[in-house]
């Protein structure tokens, strides 16, 4: 593994750089150790060296909203932006040095790309899912993710409320046909939405949204859920998806991708619907299978369909999707009343605009306070505003793995200074302490520092000062 050069400090910008210790690696130095085994990696061998908001390397892919570019440029950050998603060549190149990434659903940051992050401190994912994370591998070494939990939500449900619309009165087919000069009139299998059922599968922050605009429109409305959750209005739960699939007229899917997720939807599913009910995916394309849907529409099982995910999406805009992308699209292309379209359940002003700012402020405060509220894969761990402008206080963050004896270890260093404030918290074999220490003269933070750097259970040591 490649070695880090810099672990971003927090950068104190009204302290004069001859007050501040510096940081540089020796060429030997190293990274992080396979993760999975938590094996000792060779000791960080570097000076203290403090560096300015403007060594912060911010990498941005996917067309993250200008909000937050705009915020994280706001702070001095050095931003590189672009437009699409990158191959994992590329990505692996680019990752090496940045200190943050940000992301949407396309940028895989698996294993094989982080462990190539000799920086990286943290990761935005600028939308709700998180799949295309190595959560795991990324908490144990000490790389914070953030996503935005529901500032899309209802641009997806009132998406999904339009394809239930379209379908049932063949809207794709008719505007396909005029479009191609076919003036072609009828009502044969075109239906009011008024009356029927819609059977939500995943009753979380969308489908629960989506479940209160089809009752405002006179549906009636099933979930079901691996949890017992809370029904909106008159909206019912059902014990099973087979239950589900029996009685709605409408399937709308809201899950994750999961493990338990993966091909929810084979024929079996298909055929437990009922005779010319459709079929709704917005989730993620992992869900269904889509040769089996395309299977339930030629026999007529499935009247109409709407996709707005597939098992494997371009990483930009052009003229990508065909066979070679995913070998049933010239199948799929070919049927009646399927409206597909290209991930955009998420893309609107208003979702864009609001992911951008509540993702950009998540990264803002990780890499200038160490604050993990809301993180996906970290535990919690939140202190009260910084006191750094007054002398000689620090705050130290120690990610550390969840074993004992870790926190008398630490205490001793942090015992030798007066410990203002202290919070701690685990999630599963990771934990985070942050501490805020006053009587700390200039002179000892490099001692500080490489005290913590030194314990068995070290993942990462910030010190902002
Ligand atoms: N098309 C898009 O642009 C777009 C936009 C936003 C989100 N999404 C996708 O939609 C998914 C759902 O979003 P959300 O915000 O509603 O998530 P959420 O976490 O709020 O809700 C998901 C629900 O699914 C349930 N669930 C999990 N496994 C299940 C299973 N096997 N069977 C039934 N229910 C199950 C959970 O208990 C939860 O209630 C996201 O994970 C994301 O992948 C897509
Ligand atoms: O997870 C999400 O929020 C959606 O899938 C949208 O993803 P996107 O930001 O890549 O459009």
């Amino acid at each position: 593994m490649t070695p880090p050069k810099d672990i971003p400090y927090r950068v104190d910008m009204a302290r004069s750089v001859s007050n501040s210790l510096s940081l540089s690696t020796s060429p030997t130095s190293h990274f992080h150790s396979p993760p999975s085994s938590f094996k000792d990696r060779p000791q960080y061998n570097k000076q203290l060296k403090p560096f300015q908001r403007e060594s912060i390397k911010v990498l941005l892919l996917e067309n993250v909203n200008q909000t937050g570019r705009d915020i994280l440029e706001q702070q001095g950050y050095q931003v590189e932006f672009l437009k699409s998603s990158l191959p994992e060549d590329q990505l692996i190149q680019k990752i090496r040095d940045v200190h943050v990434i940000g992301i949407r659903s396309k940028t895989k940051l698996t294993e094989n790309v982080l462990k190539h992050a000799r920086n990286l401190i943290v990761i935005g994912c600028f939308c709700i899912g998180t799949n295309q994370v190595d959560l795991q591998y990324a908490a144990r070494n000490g790389i914070a993710v953030f996503n935005s939990p529901f500032s899309n939500s209802r641009s997806v449900a009132e998406l999904v409320i339009a394809e239930v619309i379209a379908l049932a009165r063949q809207l794709g087919d008719r505007s396909m046909e005029l479009h191609n000069g076919v003036w072609n009139k009828v009502s044969n299998g075109c239906w009011e939405i008024r009356g029927k059922t819609l059977g939500i599968v995943g009753y979380g922050h969308i489908g629960s949204q989506l479940s209160v605009l089809a009752e405002s429109m006179g549906m009636s409305v099933i979930y079901y859920d691996v949890v017992n959750l809370m029904s909106m209005g008159t909206a019912r739960q059902v014990s099973s998806l087979e239950e589900l699939l029996g009685a709605a007229d409408f399937v709308s899917l809201h899950v994750p991708e999961l493990p338990e997720t993966k091909n929810l939807f084979t024929s079996k599913q298909f055929e437990q619907m009922k005779n010319g009910s459709y079929l709704i995916n917005n989730s993620r394309g992992s869900v269904v299978e889509i040769a089996a849907l395309v299977d339930a529409m030629r026999t007529g099982k499935v009247a109409g369909a709407a996709l707005d995910v597939y098992p494997n999406e371009p990483g930009g805009n052009g003229p990508y999707f065909s066979n070679e992308l995913n070998s049933w699209t010239a199948d799929l292309t070919k049927l009646k009343n399927v409206i597909l379209t290209p991930h955009i359940g998420g893309s609107t002003e208003e979702a864009q605009s609001a992911i951008g700012i509540e993702v950009a402020n998540a990264l803002v405060r990780f890499v200038n306070e160490g604050a993990t509220l809301g993180a996906v894969n970290m535990p919690e761990v939140n202190l009260r505003s910084l006191t750094l402008d007054e002398p000689n206080h620090v705050r130290v963050i120690f990610i550390h793995k969840n074993v004992p004896g870790v926190l008398r270890r630490v205490n001793s260093i942090l015992g030798n200074h007066n410990v203002d404030k202290q919070m701690t918290d685990s999630r599963g074999e990771v934990a985070y302490l942050m501490a805020d220490i006053s009587d700390v003269d200039q002179g000892e933070i490099k001692d500080l520092y490489q005290s913590l750097e030194e314990d068995s259970s070290r993942i990462r040591v910030r010190v902002l000062y």
